[in-house]
């Protein structure tokens, strides 16, 4: 299980700052949550200060609980140990960047291996069967990144984030280069894959459609004086559309 509570930040943005926070998040391993709100409100820092790649200003909790494990992120990330906060991302962690963020210089295949490599785990060969051909790629697995289509590149970020089974999987709008077709089947599998294989879920998307069919759990901004931007549970039945 993943427990936050009074997580935030300011960015500077020339004279000005905005802050964002959640003050509380509680997410069973399995389940999933989705980011929604307008452009610039906050979505990318507030997953990436989850994802432990931006520093918050203040955490007062934030626990990942699996097994018979409770790890205290907040006082590692208190105590600024870098080494701890990269084993802790590799280990337990899975993302799908905005752009796929696949490494240039690796193939396809290579670059959804690598996490396995740097966790020295062995490769379930039938899982990575399984995804591949859900996701329609097995012509890529021998090209490079820069042979692929974008959408090409979030589908293979997405198997790269999840081979080696992570608790929390954070993805920064997987699905916005794909056709709704795609789009479609590449939502499907990443709640599907979350349950199949227990793995939390946080995940930045403007598919509202898809949210609603799904019945997602949406986190959601309320913006004061656009300088201050305070991530929610949105409520059941507040839906304006
Ligand atoms: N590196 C940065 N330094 C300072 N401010 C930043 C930085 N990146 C983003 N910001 C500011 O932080 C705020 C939130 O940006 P963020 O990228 O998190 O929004 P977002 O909701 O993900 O937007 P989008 O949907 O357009 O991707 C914006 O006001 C932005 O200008």
């Amino acid at each position: 299980m993943l427990s936050i509570e009074q997580l935030s930040i300011s960015r500077h943005a020339g004279s000005t700052d905005f802050q964002v926070s959640l003050p509380s998040l509680s997410l069973e391993l399995g389940n999933i949550v989705v980011l929604q709100g307008d452009s610039g409100c906050g979505k990318s820092t507030l997953l990436e200060m989850i994802g432990m790649i931006l520093k918050p200003d203040q955490v007062a909790s934030y626990r990942l609980s699996f097994a018979d494990n409770s790890i205290d992120i907040a006082n590692i990330i208190k105590h600024n140990q870098q080494d701890k906060l990269a084993q802790l991302r590799a280990a337990y962690f899975g993302f799908v960047p905005q752009t796929g963020g696949l490494l240039p210089f690796l193939t396809v295949k290579d670059n959804i291996l690598l996490p396995l490599q740097l966790l020295r785990k062995r490769l379930d060969q039938q899982r990575l069967q399984v995804l591949i051909e859900k996701l329609g790629i097995a012509h890529l697995l021998n090209k490079y990144p820069k042979q692929l289509s974008i959408g090409e590149r979030q589908r293979a970020s997405f198997i790269r984030a999840i081979i080696h089974k992570p608790l929390l999987l954070l993805a920064d709008e997987p699905t916005s280069a794909l056709d709704p077709y795609n789009a479609n089947l590449l939502f499907n599998l990443i709640i599907e894959q979350a349950k199949i294989d227990n793995i939390a879920a946080i995940i930045v998307t403007h598919e509202q459609h898809l949210v609603k069919q799904k019945g997602l759990t949406v986190l959601e901004p309320q913006l004061i004086n656009k300088q201050k931007a305070i991530f929610s549970l949105k409520e059941q039945g507040s839906h304006n559309d």
